[in-house]
């Protein structure tokens, strides 16, 4: 993914800043070089030159320094509003199984990875200063002894080789500790969710700790104190390496190459100097790692929640519809090895405008997986869906699905009113008066407020909402599962008729087979086949009604 689209500009100029610095940096260390030798040679007349030169180059240093860190504070903000914005977009866009696959990639995209990328890309500035700075000084070394850079040059070559080495053991590691980070996450996620149970049982919530998210964190622990100490090592390496190397050119190398005292001491001066600048580019090295490995995540995310979904589009056209039909629509689940995949369909639905339609069918019978597939929330494997008699073809599935709005059995109740254009205050009071709730919601600015209720009022609140949206098919699954029986009954002799009134039409699953006989069609799914059955209802042996 390419970060630094719409930003290029203003990189360049932090880079070309960093470089302005990066040589008065070096113009410092020159001039400051230049007087020590003229104290040496005692010439201290031209002094007051090197001086106007250095309160120059020192003002060029701090003015270009203190720019590249004001642009990068607002630099790094804007990059960060970027990529949290590209991972939503990201999520957006993904169609319904990969997203629910890889939610808790999702929350590290959004929190670690994007902080590691921002995090390394200020570095990169300082990255580029001090390697130009670095190579500048080399420049201004090899002037001053060539035999010396050699020797010098051969030294930084083997610690360097001996740092990447050990750099690419420590990327490694680091990605395994993501991983590890992860599977935290997960934990995490699924301790959140189930907080009440672990509440009634301890046990659950230590299980959770002990056998997950203790090992989990401290596999990630052993592995990043591993590869922060191939770094620690290759630190402490070219410290040592370092220090031998001036004691040894102080002591040796420098009357074995027959170089002059004064341009040692100068040589050492400017190796003391860079040393610094070496160790803060060897030091950002782990963010870099990071941040690449952050990177490549935040890649193979967007390569999995790649495919568009079907249809996409944000402000879909809304459909007339009279019928719906469903013709031969096939849905199998990806099994897990050595199971069995469960199959839905082929199936045949009809629906017209107006209709109540009600699907029964025993537990894991496929009546959720049919509504899934029905609405466009699930692709079906085979067969087709006609509106009005035309078959709705990939490019028009969010038009389709702008028909829909579902009250799922585990629906979600959200905080406002979001994506309708225009809250109809009175059709919410008539709503929630007709699912008596008026007394205990309130409507506020662009929807209620949702605190304090119970689950079915809950659910009802969720299926006011639902009818608000003013789409023409509702989709309810068990929705009287969670009501009382007086609201129950209410439900369907009052409130589905009041909804076709209102030009609904209803699709519900439904296990109230005393209320079968309200429905215009009913549909029994067993094992995945949807059958129309007639509404004459009989008693079994039971004395329980029985539809055929
Ligand atoms: N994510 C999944 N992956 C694989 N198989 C699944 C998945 N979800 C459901 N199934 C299978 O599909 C079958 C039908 O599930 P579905 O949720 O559609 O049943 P249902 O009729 O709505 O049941 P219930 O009345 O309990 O809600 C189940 O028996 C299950 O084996």
């Amino acid at each position: 993914m390419n970060l630094l689209k719409g930003h290029t500009g203003k990189y360049i100029s932090f880079v070309l800043l960093g470089i302005v610095a990066a040589v008065a940096n070096t113009a410092i260390i020159y001039l400051i070089n230049e007087v020590i030798a003229k104290y040496v040679e005692d010439t201290r007349s031209d002094t007051g030159v090197y001086l106007s030169y250095f309160a120059g180059a020192v003002a060029l240093f701090f003015i270009s320094r203190w720019l590249v860190s004001y642009g990068m504070v607002g630099f790094m903000q804007d990059l960060l509003f970027k990529i949290r914005l590209r991972v939503v977009e990201m999520v957006l866009k993904s169609p319904f199984h990969p997203l629910v696959k890889h939610k808790e990639k999702v929350y590290t995209a959004l929190t670690r990875d994007t902080n590691n990328i921002v995090n390394a890309s200020i570095n990169m500035v300082d990255l580029l200063t001090n390697s130009i700075l670095v190579v500048l000084c080399l420049v201004y070394m090899g002037i001053l002894s060539w035999k010396l850079l050699l020797c010098f040059s051969l030294m930084l070559c083997f610690a360097l080789v001996v740092y990447a080495i050990s750099e690419k053991k420590a990327v490694g590691l680091f990605n395994q500790a993501m991983s590890k980070d992860d599977q935290f996450v997960r934990n995490l996620n699924e301790l959140l969710s189930g907080f009440k149970e672990v509440i009634i049982a301890r046990k659950k919530g230590a299980d959770i700790r002990d056998q997950h998210m203790k090992p989990a964190l401290q596999e990630a622990v052993v592995l990043n104190k591993k590869a922060l100490v191939f770094h620690l090592n290759n630190r402490i390496t070219g410290q040592m390496a370092f220090y031998i190397f001036i004691g040894s050119l102080l002591m040796f190398i420098g009357n074995q190459v027959s170089v002059e005292r004064a341009q040692v001491i100068s040589f050492v001066f400017v190796l003391l100097y860079i040393w610094s600048p070496i160790e803060t580019i060897v030091l950002m090295m782990p963010s870099l790692s990071q941040a690449k490995i952050s990177l490549n995540r935040l890649g193979s995310l967007q390569e999995t929640l790649k495919d568009k979904d079907l249809g996409y589009n944000e402000a879909p056209q809304q459909m007339d519809f009279q019928s719906l039909e469903v013709e031969s629509m096939v849905y199998q689940y990806q099994a897990e090895p050595g199971d069995l995949p469960f199959t839905v369909g082929p199936n045949q639905f009809e629906l017209r405008q107006g209709d109540v339609v009600f699907i029964f069918g025993g537990n894991g019978s496929g009546k959720t997986t049919f509504i899934n597939l029905l609405i466009g929330l699930f692709m079906a494997d085979q067969g087709q869906i006609k509106v009005n008699e035309q078959a709705i073809v990939p490019e028009q599935f969010a038009e389709y699905r702008a028909l829909f709005s579902p009250v799922f059995s585990d629906f979600h109740l959200f905080e406002r009113a979001y994506g309708m254009n225009g809250f109809d205050r009175n059709k919410a009071l008539e709503y929630l008066r007709l699912f008596e709730l008026d007394h205990k919601v309130l409507i506020q600015e662009n929807g209620f407020n949702t605190t304090q209720l119970s689950t079915g009022q809950r659910k009802r609140l969720a299926l006011v909402t639902a009818m608000l949206e003013k789409k023409p098919i509702l989709i309810l699954d068990e929705f009287a599962a969670d009501q009382d029986p007086y609201f129950r009954r209410k439900f369907y002799q009052e409130i589905l008729p009041y909804l076709k009134q209102e030009g609904f039409t209803v699709a519900a699953i439904t296990h109230d087979d005393n209320y079968y006989h309200l429905a215009d069609k009913v549909y029994k799914m067993y094992e995945g086949k949807l059958e129309k059955v007639t509404l004459s209802a009989s008693l079994n042996k039971s004395g329980i009604v029985e539809y055929l």
